[in-house]
């Protein structure tokens, strides 16, 4: 097993750099069909410029490169120990090398090991087969869409749609409400499994499973072949969109598989992964640990047509692109309206989680009276004189912050947070009392926001681990759109009305 190691260690780079072909044909069929000019479109446009990105700079696609998830099917025989052991080091080399951020945290104290290691990370599953070769796959699931899965037990009543009863057509909304749900807060467009039946874990575990199908098979079972049809056709009819922005592409698979259940239980257990699909696999031989083949990469390279899509000169001129550069005034934020698109120059400082509890109860370390918050949790690299470079910076889901963000904003003068997925009720009064604007960048554009951060001008609260601290950033033409304005405009919340309504007309039974 000299070269499992190695194996293990390319997987990984692969993994979080190297969308699989599958997930690309799928992504580039979906930039097909959006029109040209609209924020969906310019959207998917950043999103396919951001995956050349990373294969050119062999970095990772999305900032959150997830819970590592490993699945092995081995010989009998195998060493599954030693496998453990190299698996953990080409984690902890990967991480060192800034191809997987830092995420394994305490729960309780937030402490970031550093290097991906601690109790029950990464995951590692066995199992034996009859095969003389080992199957080894890898899924980097980010936080931002699993915090979006959803489990069902049915029956139950579900928002626009009615009872969902103990049968096909009750299985049918919940998966129809879990991709409403989601909204665009797990970066849409995304990808779903679907567990049916089994206890509250092993229904979760098979909706997990069914990610690791490839997009373009089709289900044996006949009848969930049709579900599985049925949805990705009409859950595209509830006009979410690329990053809820709204839009033709809110999902581009969906993969559903079933197990027994017990009589008084009947869950429905839907796994909802991001665009930012990293899953890959590998054959290896079980002597040596070498590969011997890639899965989910055959087929010609994907060709995802222009960088930026071309629009029209019509719908070019419905969308005003205004310049900012902090310290901002409360006059230019009043002027800016949702749909605005916004292109910043000059200095943001990063917040997350700790930063927005820290804030809350604490001075700020710097002034930021007139500036910009962005949610970032970023992977940073240091050279030898001890400087950080950006290697991957996108936003992070921004509905976390709601119980801070519209305070924080007040005491401390800030104008413009950037984030992605939008934020609730408060924060938007927040903004319309205080004169503040919420700018959404696009999720898992994290190649693509790295390159317009131009240095890194210090770093505060570096305590709270890498993701978390708060980073002095120097951008040129960051690009963000404004979704929540100071006049009480929300594009979330006029989306989620609309997809609301477009979902309660598959309230009426579909499979008898
Ligand atoms: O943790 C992050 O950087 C992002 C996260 O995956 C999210 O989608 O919110
Ligand atoms: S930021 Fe978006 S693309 Fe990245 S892991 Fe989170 S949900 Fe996925």
């Amino acid at each position: 097993m000299e070269n499992f190691y190695e194996s293990m260690y390319k997987l990984i780079v692969e993994t979080s750099t190297n969308l699989p072909k599958d997930v690309r044909r799928a992504i580039a069929a979906a930039k097909l069909r959006e029109s040209a000019g609209t924020r969906s479109a310019m959207s998917l446009a950043t999103i396919t410029n951001n995956i050349k990105m990373a294969d050119d700079n062999i970095s990772p696609i999305c900032q959150d490169t997830g819970l590592p998830t490993f699945k092995l099917k081995v010989p009998v025989g195998a060493n599954q120990l030693k496998m453990k052991e190299d698996i953990k080091r080409a984690i902890a080399q990967a991480t060192k090398d800034g191809k997987l951020r830092p995420n394994s945290v305490d729960s309780i104290t937030g402490k970031n090991s550093g290097d991906n290691l601690g109790d029950g990370t990464p995951v590692i599953k066995f199992e034996q087969w009859e095969k003389d070769y080992i199957d080894a796959r890898l899924i980097l699931k980010g936080g931002g869409c699993e915090n979006k899965n959803i489990q069902y037990s049915l029956p139950c009543e579900l928002e626009g749609l009615g009872r969902a009863g103990r049968d096909l057509d009750g299985i049918r909304k919940c998966i129809m409400h879990s991709v409403y749900q989601a909204q665009g807060q797990g970066c849409s467009a995304g990808f779903i499994g679907v567990g049916i039946g089994g206890d509250r874990t092993s229904g979760y575990e098979l909706a997990k499973e069914q990610l690791f199908r490839r997009v373009d098979d089709v289900n044996e079972r006949e009848d969930l072949r049709k579900l599985e049809e049925y949805v990705l056709e009409h859950a595209n009819e509830l006009g979410i969109g690329t990053m809820g922005f709204g839009g033709e592409t809110t999902l581009l698979g969906c993969k559903i598989g079933v197990i027994n259940r017990i009589p008084a239980s009947f869950f429905v257990s839907v796994a909802y992964n991001c665009w930012a699909y990293r899953r890959l696999g590998v054959y290896l031989n079980p002597e040596t640990g070498a590969i011997n083949e890639w899965l989910y990469q055959d087929g010609d390279e994907v060709d995802f047509g222009q960088a930026e899509a071309t629009s029209t000169e019509e719908q070019q001129q419905s969308v005003r692109e205004v310049v900012l550069e902090a310290p901002i005034t409360e006059e230019q934020i009043r002027e800016l309206k949702v749909g605005d698109v916004v292109r910043i120059n000059g200095m943001m400082y990063t917040g997350r989680d700790a930063i927005h509890k820290y804030l809350s109860e604490n001075d700020s370390p710097v002034d930021l009276n007139g500036q910009i918050i962005y949610h970032c949790g970023p992977v940073m690299m240091k050279d030898e004189d001890g400087k950080y470079h950006v290697k991957a910076a996108g936003p992070t889901t921004s509905i976390r912050e709601e119980p801070y963000q519209g305070d924080i904003m007040k005491r401390f003068g800030i104008r413009a947070v950037i984030g992605k997925g939008g934020m609730g009720p408060k924060t938007l009064k927040a903004l319309q009392e205080h004169g503040g604007v919420y700018l959404n960048a696009i999720g898992g554009a994290a190649q693509y926001y790295a390159d317009c951060i131009k240095s890194v001008e210090g770093v505060d609260l570096m305590q709270f681990g890498i993701p978390e601290a708060m980073w002095h950033l120097k951008v040129e033409g960051f690009t963000a759109v404004v979704t929540m304005d100071s006049h009480g405009n929300s594009l979330h919340a006029d989306v989620d009305k609309s997809s609301l309504e477009k979902l309660s007309k598959f309230k009426d039974p579909v499979f008898k």
